[in-house]
């Protein structure tokens, strides 16, 4: 596989490019005689550096999307591609690649390893990426400097959550792909959490694609996408973004 360049937002030799693009992106899930259309026909652009949000209904498809987006699920037909590279064509080793090179993940739960500090969670990752941010940075920027040698269970939601995005951002992904980050906190811990999100996307550049059930978090998006039966039915830009704190639930 070729090199997949990193670029910021700022600027850099792909900066024009698109973070992704999706032509014709199916995903259909057999189970038996049941067959479910996760994704159907799917077409979208997502631009480097934006901050995008993803809407629909429970079962509408925002996490195959993201999970093919992420390099964790194959689609069934269509094309994908993460800047100038194909993804449905990669292998599976290829596939890890980009993935480990690339892409952060954050969860609606955290998966710390309950054993471990803040610190050490993190080093996780940065002991096998390829230029990561030392963990005690990635932990400052998520305002946890005065955390970093506590265990998960000492920590509140939020914290362990803001463990979980330094985690996934002391690689310096080039995306940052979040599935219901907030769906498990009360909306105060939830506003500090996008917060950090924005925040990382603002400095960092890092392309991030959010999954919410919450429409308010919208407000906070460059690029708004709603799914409807694994279609896109609606795209958005916000011409006017609200800071996370000015968001309320
Ligand atoms: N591994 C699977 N096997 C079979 N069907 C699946 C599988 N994963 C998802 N589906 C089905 O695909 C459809 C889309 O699911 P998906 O999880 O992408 O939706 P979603 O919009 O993220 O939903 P939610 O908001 O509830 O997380 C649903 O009908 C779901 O039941």
């Amino acid at each position: 596989m070729a090199m997949i360049e990193e670029t910021s937002a700022a600027g850099g030799p792909t900066a024009m490019l698109p973070a992704f693009r999706t032509v014709g992106l199916t995903k259909v899930y057999e189970t038996g005689p049941v067959r479910v259309v996760a994704l159907d026909s799917v077409d979208l652009t997502l631009q480097a550096g934006e901050l995008t949000v993803l809407l629909g209904a429970s079962g509408s498809g925002k996490s195959t999307l993201l999970n093919i987006l992420g390099g964790l699920d194959h689609a069934t037909s269509g094309q994908v591609w993460f800047r100038e590279t194909e993804l449905t064509r990669l292998g599976g080793r290829a596939l890890t690649r980009y993935r480990r090179d690339h892409v952060g993940f954050v969860f609606q739960f955290y998966n710390l390893v309950p054993s471990l500090t803040s610190r050490e969670n993190v080093r996780l990752v940065t002991d096998i990426a390829v230029d990561p941010m030392p963990a005690e940075e990635a932990l400052d920027r998520v305002g946890l400097s005065h955390r970093m040698d506590h265990f998960p269970a000492q920590l509140s939601g939020g914290e362990q959550q803001r463990v979980a995005i330094a985690r996934a951002i002391a690689k310096r992904p080039g995306v940052l792909l979040c599935d219901e980050p907030t769906g498990a906190l009360d909306s105060r811990t939830g506003v500090q959490v996008l917060e950090v999100l924005d925040r990382v996307n603002a400095e960092l550049g890092t392309t991030t694609v959010l999954i919410t059930h919450n429409a308010m978090i919208r407000m906070m998006a460059h690029r708004v996408l709603r799914f409807a039966d694994g279609q896109l039915v609606q795209e958005e830009l916000n011409e006017t973004r609200l800071s996370p704190s000015e968001i309320h639930w």
